[in-house]
Formats: C-alpha cells, structure tokens, sequence
C-alpha cells in the first residue's frame, strides 16, 4: 500500500534526526518539506515567532488546536519548564498516528498530551475530563473557520484567565478573516499582529497574537 506523505515525512524524521533532540527533529522535518514535499507545519520562520510567544507567556497549560504530524506540538513542548505540559487536539487518525510517533521521538512525550477527536468535542470536556482549570496558551491551527467559534467556545467553557494568549497561524494564506475581524473588534481581546510567510514559501502569511483582558 502506497505511503502516505505525512509516513514519508516520519520516515525521514526515524531515518535522519537524532532520537531524543527535538532540535533535530525540527531540522529534520523543514529540510524534508522545504526540499521534498511541502507540508502544512508551522515551519522554520513562523516557528521563531512560535518560540519567542510561547518563552514569553511561559505557559504551565498550552493547548493546541491541529496537530498534524506533531511539528508544532515538538516545537512548543521543548520550550515548557518542568511539570508544565501542552494538550493538542487532532481529529484525524492517520496524523494522530504519525504525530504521536514524532513526538516519542523527539523525546517529548511526557510534556505531551494528544488528544484525538474534534476541537468543538474536545474543548468542553477539558475541565472534567482532563482537569485543566485555565489554560495559559492556545495555538489555533487547525480548520481555519474553526478559530472563532472555538475561542467563543474556550470562553463560554471558563478556560481563559486574565492574560491567557492565543496565537493564531494562517492568518493571511490560507486566510481567516472571520476571525481576524472577530478578535480585533473583541474589547476583550488586545491583539499583535506578526507578518511572516507560508512555510517554505515566499508567499506571504502572518499570525496574530490575542491577549485575553478577561
Ligand atoms: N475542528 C477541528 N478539530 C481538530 C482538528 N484537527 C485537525 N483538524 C483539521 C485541520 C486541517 C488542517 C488545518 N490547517 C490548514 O488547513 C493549513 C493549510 C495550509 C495551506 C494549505 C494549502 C496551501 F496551498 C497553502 C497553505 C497551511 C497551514 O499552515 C495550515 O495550518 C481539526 N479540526
Ligand atoms: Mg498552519
């Protein structure tokens, strides 16, 4: 049975990174889709704005909306201090697959919880059933329509606080401007934006920072 593009990009990432170095795992996966097969991960450049929120917030709860092959949920989980962990949400089986395999790889697994199913199911059984009391950080990246009615959503369940920060990818290509509109004319919200580009590609694309005023 043919591979799978995403089975390809593990497969690279078993054959080429150092076992336990997120780093190189990292590496690894934006050489293979920068130079093989695109791949929809945050990527290198969008990474570092990535990296530099999620130091600056320092969540001890991070939660991340589509995981895919687990790139972003590696690059989150290396930045967390001891006992702090990140919750990532993927509906789909085949990449929950893959992402949990990327991420025992990376070494980072007992930072990381995946949570399989979609994110409007997943979202409101956070508190009971898996006893987060507020999260510190959200990364939206998954169905770029989603966004809103998610960050309504994380609101109406009680799992923002003072100061909890979103940080949305996508925001130009493919787009989400539903929710773009939605937050910077949410008094609620004090938004950042930080233009960047699609990864591994010239086209321009920017994310967008949301600091919750509660
Ligand atoms: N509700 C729910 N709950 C949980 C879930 N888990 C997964 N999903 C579904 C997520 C499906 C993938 C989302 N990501 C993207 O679509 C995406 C696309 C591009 C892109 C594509 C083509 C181009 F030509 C250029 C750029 C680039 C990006 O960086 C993207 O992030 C869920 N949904
Ligand atoms: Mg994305």
């Amino acid at each position: 049975m043919n591979q799978t593009k995403e089975q390809r990009i593990l497969n690279f990432v078993l054959q080429n990174a150092v076992r336990g170095d997120p780093c190189s795992v990292l590496d690894t996966i934006d050489k293979y889709c920068s130079q093989k097969e695109w791949a929809m991960n945050v990527g290198d450049e969008k990474g570092l704005i990535l990296d530099k929120t999620v130091e600056e917030v320092n969540p001890s709860v991070a939660l991340e909306l589509g995981t895919y092959c687990g790139y972003s949920a590696v690059r989150i989980a290396r930045l967390l201090k001891a006992g702090a962990y990140l919750l990532t949400v993927e509906f789909n089986p085949e990449f929950a697959a893959i992402a949990k395999q990327m991420i025992e790889f990376a070494g980072v697994q007992d930072k990381v919880k995946l949570l399989e199913g979609p994110s409007e199911e997943i979202i409101p059984q956070l508190k009971k059933k898996y006893e987060v009391d507020t999260l510190d950080f959200v990364f939206l990246d998954h169905w770029k329509d989603r966004y809103t009615p998610d960050t309504i959503l994380l609101q109406e369940c009680n799992l923002l606080r003072k100061g909890s920060v979103l940080l949305a990818d996508n925001i130009i290509f493919p787009g989400a401007p539903e929710f773009l509109n939605y937050i910077r004319n949410n008094p609620h919200f004090q938004c950042t934006n930080y233009p960047s580009h699609l990864e591994y590609m010239k086209v321009g694309d920017a994310m967008e920072k949301a600091v919750f005023l509660g």
